[in-house]
Order: C-alpha cells, then structure tokens, then sequence
C-alpha cells in the first residue's frame, strides 16, 4: 500500500459557478481557477499522484494549457485514475476535507461521494469527504477563499 497527501486552494470571486466535488453548489460565489476550480477534485487528484509518485496535477495539466480552460475536474480525476492503472495501482481509499466558513456542504456530500467513486471505478464506501470551518479565523474564515486537503491509499491489482 502506498500513501499521498493532497491540498488546494482557490479564491471565492463575483461572477462563477462554486463546483466542488463535482457538485454545483448554488452560492453567491464561485471559486476562480482556469478549470473549474474545483478545489476537492484537485485536492485529492494531487494525494493520488503522489500515491503513486507521479508529480502533481499542475505537471500533468498545466495551467499554461489553452485546452485546460473552464476544464472539467471529473474527468481530469479519470484521467488520473487511468495513470494509476497505468502502473498497475487501483484506489483503497480517499478521505478529505473541504474547509470552508459557506456555504453548508452537508446537504452535497453524498453526491459528491458518488462522483468521486465513479470517477475513481471504486465503491461510495472507499471514498470519504467531510467539511469543517475555521470559526471565522483566515482567509477561509474571512470568505476569501475555500480549501481542501485529502489523503489516498493505492494498492496493486
Ligand atoms: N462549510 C461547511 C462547514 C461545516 N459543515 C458541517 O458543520 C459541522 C460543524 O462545522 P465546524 O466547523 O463548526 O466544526 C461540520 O462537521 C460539518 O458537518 C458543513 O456542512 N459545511
Ligand atoms: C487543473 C488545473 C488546470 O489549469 O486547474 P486550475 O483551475 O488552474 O487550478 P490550480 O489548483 O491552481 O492548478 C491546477 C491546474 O493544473
């Protein structure tokens, strides 16, 4: 079994869609990034890439990349998810946690779940994502922006 650690962050802006795990999330703001900006998916896309010691996902998908624009972060997470195959890895288990002070994840976990199992060909039971806020203290405190971190274990086939 081998580990990886993921962590992003994007900053909350006027005018985009807030898209996290994969999940529309209707807010008065979104969060800014050259894809999607989805700060979970990146998150643990860079925990399996360093599972699997392959680097991080601003490596595999830069943002300097025209065809990474408004660039949807499920399928940047299958693409991940075929890179581990590729080396003869499948995904344990993921568990992450997005911190934001708003809006409410709860009511969009399950879904999100259900996003990243399938994207990841594993079982809603391998995959877990929690939120918390930060009481008001920071940049995610303030509202300035979100952040999320995660952990994945890979095993052989
Ligand atoms: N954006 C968020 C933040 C938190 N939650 C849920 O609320 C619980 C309590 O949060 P604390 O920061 O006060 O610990 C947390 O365990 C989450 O279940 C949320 O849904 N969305
Ligand atoms: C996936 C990418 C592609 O541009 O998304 P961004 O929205 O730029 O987000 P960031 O987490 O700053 O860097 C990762 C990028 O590789």
């Amino acid at each position: 079994m081998r580990v990886g650690l993921g962590y992003d962050v994007h900053r909350l802006v006027d005018g985009r869609k807030l898209i996290i795990g994969g999940v529309e999330i209707p807010f008065k703001k979104g969060l800014l990034g050259h894809s999607d900006a989805d700060v979970l998916l990146h998150a643990i896309k860079d925990a399996l890439l360093g599972a699997v010691a392959l680097g991080d996902i601003g490596k595999h998908f830069p943002d300097t990349d025209e065809s990474y624009k408004g660039a949807d972060s499920i399928k940047l997470l299958e693409e991940v998810e075929k890179l581990l195959r590729q080396k003869g890895y499948i995904v344990n288990n993921v568990d992450a946690t997005i911190i934001a002070e708003a809006p409410k994840m709860a009511p969009h976990i399950e879904k999100m779940r259900e996003n990243i199992a399938t994207a990841l060909s594993v079982s809603v039971h391998q995959i877990n994502v929690k939120a918390t806020t930060t009481e008001g203290l920071g940049f995610t405190g303030r509202g300035e922006g979100i952040a999320a971190q995660a952990i994945a274990a890979i095993v052989m086939k």
